[in-house]
């Protein structure tokens, strides 16, 4: 059975004090949890493996390359160091913000592999290409561009985060978002086949909120989801990793 994720990307969001969120996340946990992991800015990864009890760690980006001159950037390997075990790659505010392109986010997702970290790939289409029909055409090319030539249920995770849903409290339909997450399936099915391919877990982003969670986990082919403003407060992630518990 594919693993359910609940994942919070903090974003640049938080200071230290920030941290006692993990400790209310710990002791609101249900009974039998899905995998939850918090991704904050990185000055707190050291701190937050320290503290976070049955919650794992993730960075929000890594460098293509183990070390080298690019100031102000952080390798895979550094990640890894800290006791983090994922990173999301090619989040659409780092292709945005970056000018990241496909093809740096395939290399960053294959850094991540090779430094033993779970990258968690994002992928998703603007408003203008949803308008315009383009959807699964657009999805399609960032599957095919992004991910590495290699994956493993292990060592993948692919979140779907339509850009125009992003923080803007727009969620798309369930039918929407099944076309989508179904048309991803097959083509990780097609591509590394069957066993892996159905074996990746495949997450939503994109104004995921305690009153619209139970919904969106129904949906076949959805695992969990990337969680951007409710993961900041203990209190509105926990229902939706109940949610995901109970899906
Ligand atoms: O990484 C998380 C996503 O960008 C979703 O953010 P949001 O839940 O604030 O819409």
């Amino acid at each position: 059975m594919r693993q359910k994720i609940a994942a919070g990307n903090w974003k640049m969001n938080g200071t230290a004090p920030a941290l006692t969120e993990l400790d209310a996340l710990a002791a609101g946990l249900p009974a039998t949890p899905p995998l939850v992991i918090v991704c904050p800015p990185a000055p707190l990864l050291i701190p937050a493996v320290d503290r976070a009890s049955g919650i794992a760690i993730g960075a929000q980006d890594c460098h293509t390359a183990p070390s080298g001159a690019h100031t102000g950037d952080i390798s895979a390997p550094m990640i890894a160091d800290t006791g983090a075990s994922f990173v999301i790659v090619g989040h659409s505010e780092r292709r945005e913000d970056h000018g990241e392109t496909d093809a740096a986010v395939r290399a960053k997702a294959e850094a991540a592999q090779a430094a033993g970290l779970c990258p968690i790939v994002c992928i998703g289409e603007s408003l203008s290409q949803r308008e315009t029909g383009e959807t699964l055409h657009v999805i399609g090319a960032q599957l095919a561009a992004s991910l590495p030539e290699t994956i493993s249920a292990e060592n993948t995770v692919v979140a779907y985060e339509p850009i125009w849903a992003i923080g803007t409290g727009k969620v798309p339909s369930v039918a929407q978002i099944a076309e989508v997450h179904d048309f991803i399936r097959a083509e990780l099915e097609n591509r590394y086949g069957p066993d892996v391919g159905a074996a990746v877990s495949l997450l939503y982003g994109g104004s995921v909120k305690p009153d619209n969670a139970a919904a969106i986990f129904e949906v076949d082919n959805v695992d969990g989801a990337l969680v951007g403003g409710a993961s900041l407060k203990a209190g509105d992630f926990l229902p939706i990793i109940a949610a995901l518990a109970n899906s």
